[in-house]
């Protein structure tokens, strides 16, 4: 398929039906009906692609449309899953492009009878650069098609494409990558194309793709997309477009201008980031971010010069719109970004009542994860016939591509000795949030890890300028790991965050889903690791049902990985260090090396790691120093006695009584195969059993990796949020709730956060909250006088953990007393 056409520019905005037809795509399959795509005075590439929504359907091999003809035109490709379909009148084989006025016609054929017609949908691509087959986009909607689902189309190549040689083309596979469309060649006013080209953005994510027709040709919008993969932008662009035209056309900027686009967003961290992203994307243009618990004065005057964009959240836009500084008469565009969200954070009501303030005679769009009933009603009151783009749709994978699951089971006192060694070895030194339930956990947590890695915490009780303060602190690395509550969850976008670590386990699937999506963001790699206890397996198991994933089960990192790790980290600090300090230091170092050689480099390292002691042997079970896990493993023929843990007691005391009296906790091995337990000694203790002759059948060795063990706990199937009393109330396993995600908990009360951080809103709400503040979770994290001395490996005075403020261990830089450089 090689060259394809002159890269002129096309007008998207020009899509129609042929005249006369009144079709729907969906009409199209099994009814002939056709289509014109007009794109004066362009050729282009129109790709026709049939989404196949059901798992049956996509499994169904599509035998039989290979070489068929249709009409006169050859079936261009068939990529096997979703089908896709190149129908122009136009042949094929000589050109892959189309005169403008071809029509396309998609034809009934064997294969598309089985299609039923409510679970498929057809749209139309165009493309004007060199595009191949490999390159169809994952998504793309026409103004009058709905997307049900996005389709994995990335790394096909034509090489997938099994009869591309019908078109007597014998020139080898074109295996140019994903095309992904180009910005420069959207008919974009150039202004906003190099401020994007300027953010790095050049072409469009699937998302974007499929909002950008429908909505340029003002369409109401429904939009679902997996987290990270730009949703802003998605509605961003076309709105920006439709903005910069305006102001490219008119003379000058009004001063004292009245918006025309608004934007409303759940909390005032997504609103800022929001208002963000469109400001750069369009800096000409004069974007204002309204929210609560700031001042109202700064709002007011930067709404008083003449504002384009207003991005808020609903209780201030409410507010500002009753104390006339904000009038919404000339809105043309509205957008709800995490629609869902502002039904939990309670904002309903003020969200209806801005609905009904601005004008009919708008164009909406909707971005929501889930729909709630109230987001049902609101689209069917608020939009005029939107067009649904869910991106997400049934898929069983909830979460973004190229995030790395893996779950640790972990008891409530070990969780706080392994974190920093989680951080350690999958951070790598990057950008980490860990997730708490409580504010008092996230408080605890980020202060105890402080005294190996500098860390801040981040949740509703800490004053707005703070929160601003830690998040941009966090966003230019001056510290490396948040702890925050499930509010952070939401839409904060905050770039290569390498690891997500779920402490406390989520309330739900979908604040699993959010959680994790901190990482991976923007098609990058990303790790989540997902921390239970063992009475909690069932509910990991529930959450990979729920949420369509699969963890990688993994025992807590080994010293040797942790030592291996921090090695690496203090390496990379080696390479900031000013080249006139190492002057300074270079006799010395060269005398050393003369005398010890690597050994001096080795010592330094060890000093710099915080390793200047060796390591002491750790519990697998516990964590705790000092302790080693013992394997006793028991041929079945040996004793028809049961295996219980009285019974290794016993055995202990047999041969080496001081191993009974000391021993720690004794966890049967599951597999009941085994005749086997793990338990934990004291170190000394342990090397003298390991001495000991056993009787014949038994053996006993150290572990380096526990097997998995037979629980100990109640088993319990809910999530982090859920009490005993709550279980009875579940739904059954199977059913799935109204936000696509297989449920068997009761999603709908899943709301309650005790945190209100960043809702934005007006403040007679704080109140609501407040009685749930008492509920923090029973986890034993002994703060202040009691803390443990046994912390982790890390807790060893190593090069992390100082304020970044005023450089002295021991505390945090939100509570170093010199504030005056705080960040
Ligand atoms: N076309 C693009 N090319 C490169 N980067 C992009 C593009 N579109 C968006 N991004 C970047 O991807 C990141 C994620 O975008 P965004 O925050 O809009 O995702 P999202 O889908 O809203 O995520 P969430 O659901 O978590 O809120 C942002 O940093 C954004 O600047």
């Amino acid at each position: 398929m090689g060259e394809i056409i002159e890269e002129k520019r096309t007008d998207l905005g020009k899509v129609v039906g042929r005249e006369g037809t009144g079709k729907t795509e969906e009409d199209a399959v099994g009814n002939r009906c056709s289509h014109a795509q007009r794109y004066d005075p362009e050729k282009i590439q129109v790709e026709i692609q049939v989404f196949l929504n059901s798992r049956r359907q996509r499994d169904t091999p599509q035998r039989g449309l290979k070489g068929h003809t249709f009409g006169g035109n050859k079936v261009r490709g068939l990529i096997p899953s979703p089908l896709l379909l190149l129908l122009p009148n136009t042949n094929m084989a000589s050109s892959s492009t189309i005169p403008l006025s071809s029509s396309i016609s998609i034809f009934k054929t064997p294969s598309l009878q089985f299609l039923r017609r409510p679970t498929t949908s057809v749209s139309f691509n165009t493309l004007t650069s060199n595009a191949t087959l490999s390159s169809v986009p994952s998504a793309i909607a026409t103004p009058t098609s709905s997307i049900l689902t996005q389709q994995p189309f990335q790394g096909l190549t034509l090489e997938d494409v099994d009869n591309h040689h019908q078109f007597g083309d014998e020139r080898q596979p074109d295996t140019t990558p994903l095309h992904e469309l180009d910005i420069s060649k959207l008919s974009l006013p150039s202004s906003l194309v190099q401020a994007l080209q300027k953010r790095g953005i050049t072409s469009l994510f699937p998302i974007q793709r499929a909002v950008l027709l429908p909505a340029l040709e003002g369409r109401d919008i429904i939009a679902r997309a997996k987290t990270g993969t730009g949703k802003t932008l998605a509605f961003g662009i076309p709105i920006l477009k439709g903005l910069t035209d305006d102001d490219e056309q008119s003379s000058h900027r009004r001063h004292g201008r009245l918006p025309k686009a608004l934007v409303l967003a759940p909390t005032r961290e997504l609103a800022k980031q929001v208002e963000k992203e469109i400001q750069e994307s369009a800096p000409y243009l004069k974007t204002v971010c309204v929210y609560g618990g700031v001042s109202y004065v700064t709002q007011q005057s930067a709404l008083s010069r003449g504002v384009d964009v207003v991005v808020g959240t609903p209780g201030r836009i409410i507010d500002l719109v009753n104390g006339d500084s904000l009038k919404l008469s000339e809105v043309q565009y509205l957008v709800l970004d995490e629609a869902d969200q502002m039904l939990a954070v309670g904002f309903e009501e003020d969200v209806e009542v801005i609905l009904d303030k601005v004008p009919s005679q708008r164009q909406t769009m909707l971005f929501s994860a889930t729909m709630p009933g109230w987001v049902k009603k609101l689209s069917r009151k608020y939009l005029k016939t939107p067009l649904t783009i869910d991106l997400v749709g049934e898929q069983e994978e909830k979460l973004a591509e190229g995030i790395k699951l893996y779950a640790l089971s972990a008891t409530a006192t070990s969780k706080r000795i392994v974190l920093s060694d989680l951080i350690t070895v999958y951070a790598k030194g990057g950008k980490t949030i860990v997730f708490t339930k409580t504010k008092k956990d996230a408080d605890e947590v980020s202060l105890a890890l402080t005294s190996s890695i500098a860390s801040e915490a981040l949740h509703g009780d800490i004053s707005q300028h703070q929160r601003e303060r830690t998040l941009n602190g966090f966003r230019q690395g001056k510290f490396t790991v948040l702890v925050a509550t499930d509010v952070a969850a939401r839409g904060l976008d905050i770039p290569n965050v390498d690891l997500v670590i779920h402490y406390e386990l989520p309330n739900d699937a979908e604040t699993f889903v959010h959680r994790s999506g901190r990482t991976g963001r923007a098609g990058k790699e990303g790790t989540a690791i997902l921390m239970y206890t063992s009475s909690q397996r069932r509910t990991v198991r529930s959450l990979e049902h729920d949420v369509g994933c699969k963890f990688d089960f993994i025992s807590p990192p080994a010293m040797e990985e942790i030592l291996e790790s921090s090695a690496e980290q203090v390496v990379a600090t080696l390479n900031r260090v000013h080249p006139e300090s190492v002057e300074f230091f270079t006799a010395t170092a060269e005398k050393l090396v003369e005398e010890q050689g690597a050994r001096a480099l080795a010592a330094a390292l060890a000093q710099m790691s915080g390793f200047s002691r060796p390591p002491s042997c750790r519990s697998l079970i516990n964590h705790e120093q000092g302790w080693i896990t013992l394997q006793l493993t028991r041929d079945s023929d040996t004793s028809g006695r049961l295996f219980s843990a009285r019974s290794v007691t016993g055995f202990l005391s047999d041969v080496y009584s001081p191993a009974a009296d000391e021993v720690g906790k004794i966890h049967l091995i599951a597999d009941e195969r085994i005749k086997g337990a793990v338990f934990d000694l004291p170190e000394e203790i342990a090397k003298e059993l390991l001495k000991k002759e056993l009787p014949s059948g038994n053996t006993i060795s150290k572990t380096t990796k526990l097997p998995p063990l037979q629980d100990d706990e109640p088993a319990s199937d809910f999530y982090g949020k859920f009490s005993d009393r709550d279980r009875s109330n579940r739904r059954g396993s199977n059913s799935r709730d109204q936000r696509g995600f297989k449920s068997s908990r009761g999603w709908e009360g899943g709301q309650d956060t005790d945190d209100e951080f960043g809702r934005g809103g007006r403040n007679f709400r704080s109140g609501n909250n407040r009685s749930r503040m008492g509920k923090n979770s029973g986890d034993d994290w002994l703060i202040g006088g009691g803390r443990s001395n046994r912390f982790s490996s890390s807790n060893r005075g190593g090069h992390g953990g100082a304020c970044f403020n005023c450089g002295q261990p021991g505390h945090r830089a939100s509570d170093c007393r010199n504030k005056r450089n705080f960040f």
